[in-house]
């Protein structure tokens, strides 16, 4: 392979020496806080890449936005996916605007990515960092380790469905749940393999097969059958609702969970919130067979309510940085951060959302610093 001219994380230009690896990394901020904390994200992973020196890491920045979308009356231009295409991975902030209609913008944006990527495993963790407390009264760190896996392209959001009479007292719309084996299989089949990876072993099957009567009965049906290819893994069905009571009371029993696409996004942000703050959640969207690149995010949306007010919490797109970098092919480099976050979170550097008294930008130094010690 011939040596590739690369812009280094540290920002200079140079030959990458054989053997190391370069990685471009697609930034698409958006809007709100997305902005804040995908900047706060790249000034981590670039502190990280300069102190480890043993990959690199190239960034490019993407103005898509619902600022973008008010001045072109689009999110994307036509050339989106072949430009994005062209990198290991995208670091997504968020999309949404107060003055732009919720649906508007994330089917003119996230959506727009997430599926025709085929990212369609949605994977998130969530645990109790230390120095931090869960509103679980008994629930303390490592009472709370759970990763849940979100079919992320099809399900309650596949966009099916249509509105006649619109805007007359008469209106109807519809909007359908598209389950295709080929869809349910391929997310099972990620979630088995997920649990499997875990030291517990053990998978949760959410639906709501009781009311939902065709597209959750065939959702149970291809687990049942997928499970016969894991007899290592220990299998558990839940319906939805009763998901939510034993998430709040008996947490410890819970390790990955597999569930619809709208089941897995509420079941999430609950997760988020048990573990302490939606502000530490992460996010990847994956397409699990590498032929395009996956999406990182933190769980949480633009949250208009707190944006350009220092509080929006950073660890939450750390923590999915972490995750891109793993999905990458530097586990080490994730862990390192990890620690060097939870390190910072112990020592009680945090934002509003988690107790703490620090803005954004305080948490980002501190962990920066904090890399500088431990890696
Ligand atoms: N993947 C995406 O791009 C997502 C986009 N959205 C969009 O975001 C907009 C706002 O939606 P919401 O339902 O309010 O959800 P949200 O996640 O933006 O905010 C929910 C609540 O959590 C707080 N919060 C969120 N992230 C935080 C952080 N990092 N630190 C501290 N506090 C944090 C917010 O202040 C707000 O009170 C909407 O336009 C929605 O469509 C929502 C979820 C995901
Ligand atoms: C849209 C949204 O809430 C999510 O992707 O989590
Ligand atoms: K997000
Ligand atoms: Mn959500």
């Amino acid at each position: 392979m011939s040596p590739t001219k690369i812009t280094a994380s540290n920002g200079t230009e140079g030959i990458a020496p054989s053997g190391r690896q370069s990685y471009k990394i697609a930034l698409i901020p958006g809007d709100g806080i997305g902005i804040e904390v995908i900047q706060e994200g790249k000034i981590v992973l670039q502190k990280l890449a300069k102190k480890l020196n043993t990959f690199d890491l190239v960034f490019e920045d993407f103005e898509w936005s619902s600022a973008y979308y008010k001045k072109n009356g689009r999110y994307l231009p036509d050339d989106a996916l072949t430009q994005v295409k062209k990198f290991n991975a995208i670091l997504f902030g968020a999309v949404g605007a107060p003055d732009v209609p919720d649906h508007i913008s994330l089917w003119g944006l996230r959506l727009a990515l997430c599926q025709p990527l085929q990212q369609y495993a949605n994977v998130r963790p969530t645990r109790i960092l230390r120095g931090t407390t869960s509103p679980l009264r008994n629930c303390k760190v490592g009472d709370l380790d759970w990763v849940i896996i979100r079919e992320n392209s099809e399900g309650e959001y596949a966009g099916h469905g249509g509105t006649s009479h619109a805007g007359q007292s008469w209106s109807v719309a519809t909007e359908v749940s598209i389950f295709t084996r080929h869809g349910v299989e391929r997310i099972m089949r990620f979630a088995f393999e997920k649990a499997r990876s875990r030291p517990r072993k053990k998978l949760t099957v959410v639906t709501k097969s009781n009311a939902q009567r065709n597209g959750m009965v065939l959702w149970d049906m291809v687990a049942s059958e997928v499970a016969r290819d894991f007899p290592d893994v220990e299998v558990d069905k839940m319906l939805v609702d009763t998901m939510t009571t034993r998430m709040v009371l008996k947490p410890e029993g819970i390790d990955t969970i597999v569930a619809t696409n709208l089941h897995a996004d509420i079941l999430s942000d609950l997760a988020a919130a048990l573990a302490g703050s939606i502000g530490i959640a992460p996010t990847s969207n994956l397409d699990p067979t590498r032929e395009n690149p996956s999406m990182f995010e933190p769980i949480h949306g633009s949250a208009f309510d707190i944006t350009g007010k220092g509080l929006a919490n950073p660890v939450a797109t750390f923590w999915t940085a972490a995750e891109m970098l793993r999905w990458l092919g530097q586990p080490a480099a994730a862990d390192l951060l990890m620690l060097a976050v939870e390190n910072v979170t112990e020592n009680g550097i945090k934002t509003k959302d988690l107790g703490g008294s620090s803005n954004t930008e305080e948490v980002t130094k501190a962990v920066c610093d904090e890399i500088e010690k431990v890696v």
